[in-house]
């Protein structure tokens, strides 16, 4: 199973190898205002889904979100160590 660590590894490859048809490299190249509209995006989806949704989709909605903060990460160089420093 996927965890913040692996996925984190796997998105800084697909920075650093821009394969053609990775939404990553795409979310990346549309820049921080986009990466940080979707992350509020994201939030507020998780907000809804934890207060009139299945824990299923609260799940799914919290996975998104972590990738998205995640792509935000990366779209200002950020590394785990970065954040986790704060934890
Ligand atoms: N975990 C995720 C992930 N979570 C969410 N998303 C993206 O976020 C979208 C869902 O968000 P929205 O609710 O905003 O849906 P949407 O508005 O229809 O999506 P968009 O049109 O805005 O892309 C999904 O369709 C994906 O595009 C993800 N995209 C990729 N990953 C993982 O990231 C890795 C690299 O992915 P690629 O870069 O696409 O190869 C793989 O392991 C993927 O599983």
């Amino acid at each position: 199973m996927k965890t913040f660590d692996s996925l984190f590894a796997e998105l800084t490859e697909r920075a650093a190898i821009r394969p053609e048809h990775s939404g990553t490299v795409a979310a990346l190249e549309a820049g921080v205002h986009a990466q940080g509209k979707k992350v509020l995006e994201e939030a507020g989806e998780v907000w809804i889904a934890a207060e009139y949704e299945s824990d299923e989709k609260l799940s799914e909605e919290i996975s998104q979100l972590l990738y998205r903060l995640q792509v935000l990460m990366l779209g200002r160089g950020l590394t785990l160590e970065d954040v986790y420093k704060y934890l």
